[in-house]
């Protein structure tokens, strides 16, 4: 058996800078990885078919980002194999910090690697781009300065502090964020070099914050011990700290009804390094 990490991401910050015709998103944004995650567990099967383990309430299995991934990796090469992946969630859905995301790409190189297709990062970085904007960064695994849709990569080297992340109590579906009338769509493209000096900014926040008071009242909380942040379209807040202790602290004020985590900020994706050590 083969089991694998799907960590989270954060988007530290996001920029809109831009629409295209067809009605996506251009944007900036920096991604980093989370030493916290959900795990995959593959098996392979000699009758080609996939199964799925470990269904997510309210989400059919064929639509479950694992099962496409599979089925788009059998198509693209042609194998006779089959698996049974056995998903174990840990991650929020409609957190923003990218569960699904990091499942697909999980399971295609999870799947690449069990039935020896030998694909390559960028042809599954194409395939995982048919399934979300997140997910080639996923497939990549260095931690990315991205802009276009989320897809134009190109790898950094940042800190890797501590984060504290705070699961607001509700889901906020991407769709729905980005076709808000109040988004601000027009923010200037700024350079990695101004965001090392200058920081950025989320731009969906003040329209998430509009349409849930639960996050607007979190946020207000955790502002009062850190620099709170939102990553991708939310719902999740994170704040930076410098070693594993001070984020512990916070997070031991925060109530106890509020669903937190801490974890590290990773520059190469848990993932990959999982897979180096499986060869
Ligand atoms: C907000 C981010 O999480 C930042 O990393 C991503 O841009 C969103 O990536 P994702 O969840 O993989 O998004 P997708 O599943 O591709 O798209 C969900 C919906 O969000 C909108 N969408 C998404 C990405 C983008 N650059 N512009 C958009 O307008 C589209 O309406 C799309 O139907
Ligand atoms: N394996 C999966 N894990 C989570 N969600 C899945 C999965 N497969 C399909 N989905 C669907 O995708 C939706 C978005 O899930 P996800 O956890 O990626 O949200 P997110 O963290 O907000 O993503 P992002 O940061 O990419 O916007 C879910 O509400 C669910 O309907």
């Amino acid at each position: 058996m083969l089991s694998l990490p799907a960590p989270a991401k954060l988007n530290l910050f996001l920029h809109i800078t831009g629409r295209r015709p067809d009605g996506y998103h251009i944007l900036q944004t920096l991604f980093q990885f989370l030493d916290h995650g959900d795990t995959l567990d593959f098996v392979p099967r000699s009758d080609g078919r996939i199964q799925l383990c470990g269904d997510l309430p309210g989400v059919p299995t064929e639509d479950n980002l694992i099962v496409r991934a599979a089925r788009l990796l059998q198509e693209a090469s042609g194998t006779n194999l089959g698996a049974t992946i056995t998903l174990h969630k840990r991650l929020p859905m409609g957190g923003g910090i990218g569960g699904g995301s990091s499942d697909a790409a999980t399971a295609l190189l999870g799947l690449d690697r069990l039935w020896g297709t030998d694909t390559g990062l960028g042809k599954l970085a194409e395939l995982g781009l048919t399934l979300g904007a997140d997910v080639p960064v996923f497939v990549r695994g260095r931690a990315a300065w991205a802009e276009g849709v989320g897809e134009r990569l190109s790898p950094v080297e940042l800190e890797e502090p501590w984060f504290l992340v705070v699961v607001p109590p509700c889901h906020v579906s991407t769709a729905e964020i980005f076709s808000d009338q109040r988004l601000t769509r027009d923010t200037p493209p700024i350079t990695l070099a101004a965001f090392r000096e200058h920081g950025g900014r989320n731009d969906c926040l003040p329209v998430v914050t509009a349409r849930y008071p639960e996050i607007r009242n979190t946020l207000i909380l955790l502002n009062k011990y850190c620099e709170a942040k939102m990553t991708g379209t939310g719902s999740c807040l994170f704040g930076a700290f410098p070693n594993e202790r001070e984020a512990d602290k916070v997070r031991a004020r925060l109530p106890a009804t509020l669903q937190t985590f801490v974890a590290r900020g990773c520059n190469r994706s848990p993932l990959h390094l999982a897979l180096d050590k499986a060869a």
